[in-house]
């Protein structure tokens, strides 16, 4: 089921999401498979739980060459449950940014160009990823969601 993207102007998108406590609960999942078939409806690359109205700490990382970023890598979808950024970079990039709930516009954003990152996956097992570059830019601005934080609102 495709859920309904908040916009800009939606205070949930304002908010700071909750951890999640039960990965056995069935709305977890039934959040996932819609944040899933959401993502790929509107050809996003990434995307946080509080988009959908949702303010659990649960966010995807899904580059993937399309329309709107053509030279996004390729890579599986990852659900991350409550991440935790290990380390980010002190070398930032500046790059092209879009956001589901702010439609129509594209900004330059500098974020760190590499992350460390601690996350548990739907079962519920503890990982640790690194990424660099596009990915890792995904992974910054879907974390900010899940302070509150949208894109253009950040100081450069
Ligand atoms: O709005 C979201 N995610 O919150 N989706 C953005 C994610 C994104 C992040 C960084 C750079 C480009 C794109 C999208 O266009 O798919
Ligand atoms: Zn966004």
């Amino acid at each position: 089921m495709t859920l309904r993207l908040r916009q800009i102007g939606d205070p949930i998108l304002t908010q700071v999401a909750e951890p999640v406590s039960h990965f056995r609960d069935p709305d977890l999942h039934r959040l996932i498979e819609s944040m899933l078939s959401t993502l790929k409806d509107s050809n996003g690359v990434g995307l946080a739980a509080p988009q959908v109205g949702s303010l659990l700490q649960v966010l995807i990382v899904a580059s993937r060459p399309n329309p709107r970023y053509p030279d996004a890598p390729q890579m599986q979808p990852l659900v991350m449950i409550n991440p935790q950024l290990l380390a980010a970079s002190s070398e930032q990039v500046l790059g092209w940014e879009g956001c589901l709930s702010v439609p129509d516009r594209r900004g330059l954003v500098a974020r760190s160009r590499e992350v460390e990152v601690e996350y548990y996956t739907p079962q519920g097992s503890r990982q640790r990823v690194v990424w660099q570059d596009f990915p890792a830019r995904i992974f910054q601005h879907e974390y900010d969601h899940l302070i509150g934080r949208v894109f253009l609102q950040r100081h450069p």
